[in-house]
């Protein structure tokens, strides 16, 4: 779809923001004998990547605190790497449609609140004073015009961007600064925020049986070669590719590439740790990161190759961080963002996805609620209970799911019919 044109209000304050871009950690322990090894393209970072949407994976904020150091180096003054502020207020909606199910008795705990938040990258205003929340229990879509600032305010809730204004709360904690920036491995309160990204970066150097397992060779090095497999062709079963396992990543579609990739992000070891063995802390994983970007990124970032494998290192770490603490280890209570998760799949693939995320849910009593942004009708249909809708930078709708394709309002009802005619005005 193109991008709204019309221009979006000033927030009321716009600083000039760091370039922030998270590089991952990626432990020594893959380097084991007999673990995948890693070229040594695959460890340079890309500006190009890391300041897009080339990540893939579950990011904890464990992982993600690595990625400032490298990324302000790297990226500083990368024009590519800037993100917008998105803010959604209650009672802001400029439709008039009611922001919240009118039930409030049944809502849950909100578990995070995005306060009158703003966001420019250089003149362009792209978030303009949004606020909303996300309950307990919660499956919310965020949709709107492309270039709205939908994954900028993913970014935002997961502590990778700071807004210009505004705020954002966990669980009634106000966040400081970014992931990046401190000790908050947790978003707040213990709820940590994980974020699957747009687009499926995988090791190309790596089969996909190494790629999927990637986690578990990384952060259970007790797991024989044996376990770890039928882990991995587990976790492939479930997302529809049985007996891929030898390809590599080059031999895939790229919707096949993104469900290996939703392989990786929801595989688990299937096992407790091993007697006294403790499981790593996330100041650990934290430690064993900034180490690995000491040692690894660092010195790459000073060579000339840009060639943007390093970011499926950066992904498939993050992905491999988070799966680590979803293998029966830590369970922290989590709420999932998960940015356009069906793009470039075919229908029946998206469904199976789209259950996936449902079921994932269900499944794991940790994950309290998931937000998704998505242009597809089916990921609302069929992943989504809630819908947020974003126009030039502010939640201008918010209803239930079933009601997105049924509303009068004209702005809804001009998207979701994909007409011509109406507020959003094309480029
Ligand atoms: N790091 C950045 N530097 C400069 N501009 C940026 C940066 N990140 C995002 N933008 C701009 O902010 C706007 C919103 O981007 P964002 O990716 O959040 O939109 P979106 O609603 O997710 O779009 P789409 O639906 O097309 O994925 C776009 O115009 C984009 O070019």
């Amino acid at each position: 779809m193109a991008p709204a044109t019309t221009p979006v209000a000033p927030c009321r304050t716009t600083r000039a923001s760091a370039t922030r871009v998270q590089v991952q950690p990626l432990g020594a322990a893959h380097a084991r004998a007999g673990r995948p090894r890693l070229s040594a393209s695959s460890s340079r970072l890309s500006a190009r990547a890391l300041g897009g949407r080339a990540l893939v994976g579950l990011a904890s904020p464990a992982s993600s605190s690595v990625a400032a150091a490298a990324a302000r180096r790297k990226l500083s003054g990368a024009s590519g790497s800037s993100f917008v502020c998105l803010a959604v207020a209650p009672n802001q909606s400029s439709s008039g449609s009611s922001l919240r199910p009118s039930d409030d008795d049944e809502l849950g705990e909100v578990l995070v609140e995005v306060r009158d938040v703003c966001k420019s990258f250089g003149s362009k205003h792209v978030l303009a004073g949004a606020s909303f929340q996300i309950r307990r229990g919660d499956r919310v879509a965020i949709v709107g015009p492309s270039g709205t600032g939908k994954s900028t305010i993913l970014k935002i809730l997961a502590g990778l961007v700071n807004p210009d204004s505004g705020s954002v709360y966990l669980r009634g904690v106000q966040r400081q600064g970014l992931i990046s920036d401190s000790d908050n491995e947790n978003g707040g309160e213990g709820l940590r925020v994980g974020m699957v990204f747009q687009s499926a970066a995988l090791f190309d150097s790596l089969t996909v049986e190494q790629n999927v397992g990637f986690t578990l060779y990384e952060h259970h090095p007790h797991m024989s070669k044996e376990r770890v497999r039928a882990r991995v062709t587990e976790s492939l079963r479930r997302v529809g590719l049985s007996g891929i396992e030898e390809r590599y990543p080059s031999e895939l579609s790229g919707g096949m590439r993104k469900r290996v990739a939703l392989a990786r992000a929801i595989i688990t070891s299937g096992d407790a740790p091993p007697p006294g063995q403790s499981p790593k802390s996330f100041a650990e994983l934290r430690d064993s990161a900034k180490k690995w970007v000491d040692e690894k990124v660092l010195r790459s970032l000073d060579g000339d190759d840009d060639d943007g494998d390093a970011t499926t290192v950066a992904a498939a770490a993050a992905a491999a961080d988070a799966q680590a603490s979803n293998g029966g280890d830590e369970m922290d209570e989590e709420i999932i963002l998960y940015d356009e998760p069906t793009a470039g799949l075919d229908p029946v693939s998206s469904t199976l996805v789209e259950n996936l995320m449902r079921d994932i849910s269900n499944e794991c009593t940790h994950i309290l609620a998931y937000v998704v942004v998505t242009h597809q009708a089916s990921t609302i249909r069929n992943a989504a209970d809630r819908v947020i809708f974003l126009h030039e930078g502010r939640v201008v709708w918010e209803g239930r799911s079933e009601e997105f394709d049924t509303s009068d309002v004209p702005i809804v009802r001009q998207f979701s019919r994909g007409s011509l005619d109406g507020p959003i005005k094309s480029a």
